[in-house]
């Protein structure tokens, strides 16, 4: 395996509006202990290449993102048009997008965002600037504004995105984010003009929500996946398969995990706070048919999720399990499988 391997970050995929999304996108959720080193994080990413940089409202990173921008752009480094910007309104600003919306283009320091996404297809109770958010009763459980399995006050949301996207300059694309099927097919009939462009989900190998992935790419919508490596400790990782194809094709497990989506014409979030690493994982080795099918095959004999959030990020809850309230808002129940 000596000839030149393709770089990950050059690799566009087609949005069904006539855009295109970078394949590979930086992952800007903070660590813990250093949320202002995504700063250098996002600094470090543009100098090496990526040109797709995914953020929330909800991380709290943005204007770190924004210094780094700044930087960027006062330098000649990379020219605005030339990224691709994501960012999300949280549940609890659901009955306000664009206000929420607002604040990440100051923090970011942005005129517009290239997409805009619905986090979550859900309603969290929070005040006119999103706060808190994750509102939670004495018991702990969360407060929503509306049914979390079958209520559709969610979909009021992304109307409001509509309209940001038909009557102002502030976003180019919009999409949705965790969105099941059965989500979707209670949502999709409900779109008035632009269908989103993007799905973004839990995806990896020991994730492969096949039906979910094919839902979306029957009809149009680009699957973006996240947690490649199953988010901090990276315990997707130690998939001796990922392992095997790093060392024939002589590059880091990191870059076969994200290989893994880009070569089935799907977007992949990377993140890591350590910079050399960001460095090392922007190859993209030429996996074959059968290997892809072999990944695959890991997670359909023994599916794991792990955006559970147990770890750190201030919260410590599973909203989607039912664990702490009965209710299914329909992501992922099927394999659900608490780690
Ligand atoms: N829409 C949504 O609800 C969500 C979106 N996201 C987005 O996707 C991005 C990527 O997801 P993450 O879970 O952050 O990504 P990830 O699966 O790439 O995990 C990142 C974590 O793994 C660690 N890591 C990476 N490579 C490693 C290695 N070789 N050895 C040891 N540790 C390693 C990193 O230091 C970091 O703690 C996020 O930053 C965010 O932008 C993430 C979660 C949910
Ligand atoms: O985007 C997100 O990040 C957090 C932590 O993983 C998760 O809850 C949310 O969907």
């Amino acid at each position: 395996m000596t000839e030149q391997l393709d770089s990950a970050t050059s690799v566009k995929l087609q949005l069904s509006n006539g855009k295109t999304i970078p394949a590979l996108g930086l992952g800007t959720i903070p660590p813990d202990d250093n949320p202002g080193s995504v700063k250098d994080q996002v600094i470090t990413a543009i100098k090496e290449g990526y040109r797709h940089l995914d953020t929330a409202w909800y991380y709290g990173s943005e204007k770190y993102i924004g210094e780094a921008l700044k930087e960027l752009f006062d330098e000649g480094v990379v020219k605005r048009e030339d990224l691709f910007i994501t960012t999300k309104v949280w549940p609890s600003f659901w009955h306000n997008p664009e206000k929420s919306l607002n604040t990440s283009l100051k923090d970011l320091g942005l005129d517009y965002v290239d997409l805009f996404l619905q986090h979550w297809p859900i309603t969290l109770h929070g005040d006119e600037n999103g706060q808190p958010a994750t509102p939670k009763k004495d018991d702990g459980s969360l407060i929503y504004d509306d049914d979390p399995a079958n209520g559709t006050k969610y979909i009021e949301t992304y109307h409001k995105m509509e309209d940001i996207l038909d009557k102002t300059d502030k976003v180019k694309s919009i999409g949705i984010s965790n969105y099941s099927i059965k989500k979707l097919e209670q949502f999709l009939p409900e779109v008035r003009k632009y269908k989103p462009v993007v799905n973004q989900i839990e995806l990896h190998p020991q994730l492969p929500q096949q039906d979910l992935v094919d839902y979306c790419e029957s009809r149009g919508i680009v699957i973006v996946a996240y947690s490649p490596v199953g988010g901090p400790g990276a315990p997707v990782l130690e998939i001796p398969l990922i392992n095997e194809l790093a060392k024939k094709y002589m590059v880091t497990p990191n870059e076969i995990a994200e290989a893994y989506h880009i070569l089935n014409n799907r977007g992949v979030l990377s993140r890591s706070a350590n910079l050399s690493r960001i460095k090392t994982i922007t190859r993209l080795p030429k996996l074959s048919k059968e290997e892809l099918k072999a990944l695959y095959q890991v997670g359909v004999d023994n599916p794991k999720r792990y955006n559970c959030v147990p770890y750190g990020f201030g919260i410590g809850f599973r909203w989607w399990t039912g664990d702490l309230y009965s209710t299914d808002i329909g992501v992922m129940k099927p394999h659900f499988e608490t780690v």
